[in-house]
């Protein structure tokens, strides 16, 4: 069947994982069997600033290499003026993907994972890089670890439509944080850039609260005004149900509160007792 050629390697395409705007994302092989994903940027039809992105994102995506196992490897890139090819590493599944298919999620897989995210969105941003839409999708699990694929700044990519996934995360409201919703002085598209790093610690604390309670804050508000008011109105009171791990109740709370100079930070976050791994 089909197959690509990346700076003279041959890779064998096994299955589209996901696609979104001018990017599609693939399971391929090399000639060696060994796994990889590809994504492939058609720049044939794309604006400027969708290269502009793509460029930046592999950018940083390499240059982020270096400092951390918590973001997705970068094996090469090929960019030309009519596509580009990113050869990475291929996980097992997304986030996103295994918080569907589970019932429940083990106390000390939640613990580990959470101290993954937040290594992770920690490396980002002390670059520079607010994702400020960060949702399970962007996680993909490699053998027991959790990696993030992307920066949030190139082009949203969905599961491909062949896929069994339903709700496409893709531009899902659920993960928002307030402030972003507040942003008036934002243009369309540059509201991340006013919102800062609290910013991705209130949308972790969402993925944290789906591990915790199977649903997001505000999952159950399918009209999306009326979704977008309660993230912003403080007399919502968001429900965090008694669980034995208080140390897990004090996360969440400290990171779904409103206001961003009140919220935890990434560091503090490290530092948590939740974090100290007694099982
Ligand atoms: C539904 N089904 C899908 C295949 C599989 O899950 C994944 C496997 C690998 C991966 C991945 N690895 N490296 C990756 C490097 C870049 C992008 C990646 O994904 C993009 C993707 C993320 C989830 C939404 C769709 C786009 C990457 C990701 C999902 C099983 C579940």
């Amino acid at each position: 069947n089909e197959s690509m050629t990346i700076r003279g390697k041959q890779f064998f395409i096994l299955k589209m994982i996901g696609r979104g705007g001018s990017s599609k994302v693939y399971q391929v092989l090399d000639e060696k069997k060994q796994l990889f994903a590809v994504k492939y940027i058609d720049l044939e039809d794309a604006d400027a600033q969708t290269v502009e992105n793509s460029k930046n994102e592999i950018e940083h995506l390499n240059h982020l290499q270096q400092y951390s196992d918590q973001i997705i490897k970068l094996y090469d890139y090929e960019i030309t003026n009519s596509y580009i090819y990113v050869l990475m590493e291929c996980g097992n599944l997304d986030l996103n993907t295994w918080l569907q298919s589970r019932t429940s999620v083990n106390p000390l897989e939640r613990k580990l994972y959470w101290k993954y995210m937040l290594e992770a969105v920690q490396t980002i941003h002390k670059h520079g890089i607010v994702h400020g839409d960060l949702k399970p999708a962007n996680f993909v699990i490699v053998n027991a670890t959790l990696k993030l694929i992307d920066f949030g700044i190139a082009s949203r990519i969905q599961p491909d439509v062949t896929s069994i996934m339903k709700d496409t995360q893709a531009g899902t409201l659920n993960y928002m944080p307030p402030e972003a919703i507040k942003d008036t002085s934002s243009q369309h598209g540059k509201a991340r850039s006013k919102i800062g790093p609290k910013g991705d610690v209130w949308s972790l604390g969402c993925i944290l609260y789906c591990m915790t309670y199977r649903k997001s804050p505000f999952q159950s508000i399918t009209n999306q005004i009326s979704k977008m008011h309660a993230i912003i109105n403080p007399s919502h009171k968001i429900a965090f149900p008694d669980i034995s791990e208080k140390d897990l109740l004090d996360v969440l709370k400290r990171c779904l509160v409103r206001n961003p100079r009140e919220r935890i930070s990434i560091v503090e976050l490290l530092e948590h007792p939740y974090l100290q791994l007694k099982p």
